[in-house]
């Protein structure tokens, strides 16, 4: 049995993302993940799954967010009304990787609805496993919040 400490993830979604939401849980094993719900397909509204997320990220007791809803429009907005949180929608592995080399973002939104399954692991690897490159973006992203 390991001893080592596992990152931890807040993951949530709405109705239109549970599916990837449950579909990312199982392949995240290497992580500890909290599931903030939704716990079916049955229509929900985005800010009650996007709101606790964020919280648990901004409050530091998880290091990465990952929030997932038809678009990703919804959960990121509501995300982003955190102080602390940057929520970046991806919809390419470029994309999740320069979410993390340039903004830091520490929540990944996944817009269920124009992804494959297949993007969305891969987008979401990428994103846990990119560190922030600092440097040049370091005073950019420090400007962000007012
Ligand atoms: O906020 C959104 C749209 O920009 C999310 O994609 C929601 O998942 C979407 O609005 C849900 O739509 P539905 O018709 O109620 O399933």
């Amino acid at each position: 049995m390991s001893t080592e400490t596992k990152i931890k993830i807040a993951i949530g979604a709405d109705h239109a993302g549970f599916e990837y939401k449950e579909l990312l849980k199982s392949f995240l094993t290497e992580y500890e993940v909290k599931d903030f719900g939704t716990h079916s397909t049955q229509s929900v509204d985005y800010p009650d799954f996007a709101h606790p997320v964020a919280s648990a990220v901004e409050s530091k007791e998880y290091t990465f967010g990952i929030l997932v809803c038809g678009s990703a429009n919804g959960v990121a907005i509501t995300a982003n009304k955190h102080q602390h949180i940057r929520a970046a929608i991806c919809w390419l592995n470029e994309i999740a990787e320069l979410a993390r080399m340039h903004n830091n973002a520490n929540i990944l939104c996944i817009p269920a609805r124009f992804v494959s399954e297949d993007l969305a692991k891969e987008m979401t690897t990428t994103f846990l496993n990119t560190p922030f490159e600092g440097g040049r973006h370091e005073g950019r992203v420090n400007k962000i919040s007012c």
